[in-house]
């Protein structure tokens, strides 16, 4: 039986990224509004409470609205994009590869949120170097990444690519989330076990999709023991047993002059890289991700397939 999948926002910038993906797929039948329709409430609730799995690739507001809308609909299974459910205790976090036990719980899910982009990046850092107990409490965490503009979503799009547009940004790499709020900060925090909040620092580069995401570290700050190879080592073990995160072996970073945010584009892949030195005071903990493939409609897509195969 192919099963009947809706994207609420199948028109923007990770809505269309999913339908790309899963162009050939002959096991999902998509249920769809024609663009000009696509804020008819009337339609996307008709088409929300048809659907086996609803994917939501709106804003929080309206991700919210879509939940109300298939409320008490038990059929209906959902799969948020948005930053509205992802640290709701009911909800499932659509990251497999976080814990062993995480694909089984996202199978068996009523409701995903699909993780951000640069928390799915963070999270993978930080999260084993908690439950290995290599990072102590109290640790101050710092973040800093850059993103392709598609980040932004089809806004960003284009301001960055219509020179005519009123709000035309012509800066090649820009830092924003300047107060320091960002929305993916608690996040980050509840997902990547932490104690404190991360100080989050993003930034924007022009090109349109990858991701970079660091997160430095002091070693002489971190539990007793903690060196290069300790971390390197735990980040194995966490991600032992699966081809979607890999972890980078030391040898072959140690051997990079640089890395290349556009590396993984198209890719629905993440690696992890340690840098630093054998005996050295500080490591560098990198993520390097397509913010629409792991970042977001990759992930989606992933998420659907698990519950699928539930
Ligand atoms: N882009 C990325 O790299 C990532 C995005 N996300 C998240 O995915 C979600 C979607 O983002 P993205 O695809 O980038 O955004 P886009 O702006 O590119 O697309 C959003 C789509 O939703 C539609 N929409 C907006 N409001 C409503 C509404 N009230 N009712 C129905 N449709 C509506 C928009 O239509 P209209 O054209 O009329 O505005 C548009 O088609 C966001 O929550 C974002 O935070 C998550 C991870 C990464
Ligand atoms: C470049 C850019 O603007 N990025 C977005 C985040 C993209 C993303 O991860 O989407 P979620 O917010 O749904 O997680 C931002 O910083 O708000």
């Amino acid at each position: 039986m192919t099963a009947k999948i809706f994207i609420d926002g199948e028109h923007g910038t990770t809505g269309l990224q999913i339908r790309s993906r899963t162009a050939d797929r002959r096991d999902v039948e998509w249920l769809s509004i024609p663009e000009a329709e696509r804020r008819n409430a009337a339609m996307r609730e008709d088409m929300l409470n048809s659907a086996d799995i609803a994917i939501l690739c709106l804003p929080d507001d309206a991700s919210k609205e879509a939940v109300s809308m298939v409320a008490g609909n038990n059929n209906v299974r959902i799969i948020d994009t948005s930053t509205a459910f992802r640290i709701a205790p009911d909800w499932a976090y659509g990251f497999a590869e976080m814990d062993k036990d995480q694909a089984d719980k996202i199978r068996s899910a009523r409701c995903v949120a699909n993780p951000g982009c640069y928390p799915t990046g963070a999270v993978s850092l930080i999260r084993p170097l908690r439950a290995a107990g290599i990072l102590p409490d109290g640790y101050p965490v710092t973040v800093n990444a850059v993103s392709g503009y598609t980040g932004g979503g089809k806004q960003m799009i284009a301001q960055m690519e219509d020179v005519n547009h009123p709000e035309h940004m012509t800066a090649n790499n820009f830092l924003y989330g300047l107060n320091l709020k960002h929305k993916h900060m608690p996040e980050m925090k509840i997902h990547g076990l932490l104690d404190r909040a991360p100080l989050f620092s993003p930034s924007v580069g022009r090109f349109p999709q990858g991701m970079i995401v660091q997160v430095p570290l002091h070693l002489e700050n971190l539990n007793e023991g903690a060196s290069l190879e300790s971390i390197h080592a735990a980040l194995v073990a966490h991600y032992a047993g699966q081809n979607i995160v890999t972890v980078v072996p030391l040898e072959d970073s140690a051997k990079l002059g640089r890395v290349d945010a556009e590396e993984l584009v198209g890719k629905d892949t993440m690696k992890l890289f340690v840098f630093g030195s054998t005996g050295g005071a500080h490591v560098n903990l990198v993520a390097l991700l397509d913010n629409l493939g792991k970042g977001a409609s990759g992930a989606a897509v992933q998420n659907m397939d698990l519950m699928l195969s539930a």
